[in-house]
């Protein structure tokens, strides 16, 4: 890596109750990277995941986010940061089942205190860019899987993050949706300049990042650069 990294994880440990998740992890996604996170089920993937992303504390270790130390930050403060520089992707999109796919993807402005009309046009605009133009109105709950995943895609980037964390995004989905998907995270992603950290066991979804690390046992064992 050629410049200063957005986002470190050095030295991170994670323990819940006796069993250990991370065990000394070390990780640096450059700004516009998308970083594929791999390795067998169990090896602490979703822990690095949320450690990095400040929605869980590491029990020793840093996470730095240019130059400020998340792990160390207060609550709120944190909270204002995920708020408004990350944006996350979930196996399951999580979007709320009874609001419309085009309320779904203006919530984070909605909650950032924008106004409708600025959100929903903001909204509006995603809609083409994911192929959800004929499903804006439907409601979230009623949607195929890969049309949830790529407005939770949109509901991530909506406000501008700097890092999208997507955990096993393409995990509940077929072949042909999930590659859709990653295709569509890969490239809203990079035309908003945003980084993406993509935690997941499929090497075909890990073939769409910049650069791939496995995990296994709580450490990074296996930093390659992608083919
Ligand atoms: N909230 C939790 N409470 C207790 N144990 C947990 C918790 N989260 C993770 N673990 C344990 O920590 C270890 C690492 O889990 P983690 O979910 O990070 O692995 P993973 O690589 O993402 O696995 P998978 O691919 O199956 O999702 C596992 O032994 C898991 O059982």
């Amino acid at each position: 890596m050629n410049e200063t990294p957005l986002l470190i994880g050095r030295g991170l440990h994670k323990s819940f109750g006796s069993t250990p998740a991370l065990r000394g992890a070390d990780v640096a996604v450059a700004a516009g990277e998308v970083l594929a996170v791999m390795g067998p089920s169990g090896a602490g993937k979703s822990t690095l995941l949320h450690c990095l992303a400040g929605l869980i504390r590491p029990d020793a270790g840093d996470v730095v986010f240019e130059g400020r130390l998340v792990n160390r930050m207060p609550d709120r403060e944190r909270s204002r940061l995920r708020r408004s520089v990350f944006g996350y992707v979930f196996q399951f999109g999580q979007l709320v089942p009874e609001l419309r796919v085009l309320e779904n993807i203006a919530l984070p402005l909605l909650l950032a205190g924008k106004g409708r009309r600025t959100a929903f046009e903001a909204a509006g605009q995603w809609l083409p860019r994911l192929g959800l133009v004929d499903v804006g109105d439907r409601l979230a709950g009623e949607v195929s899987g890969g049309q949830g995943q790529r407005a939770a895609i949109a509901r991530a980037l909506i406000a501008k993050p700097r890092v999208v964390f997507a955990d096993e995004p393409t995990g509940s989905l077929d072949t042909v949706a999930g590659d859709e998907v990653m295709e569509l995270l890969v490239t809203a992603a990079k035309t908003e300049g945003a980084g993406v950290v993509v935690v997941t066991h499929e090497s075909r979804v890990a073939a769409y990042a910049d650069r791939q690390i496995t995990v296994r046992d709580g450490r990074i064992v296996q930093p390659a650069r992608a083919a």
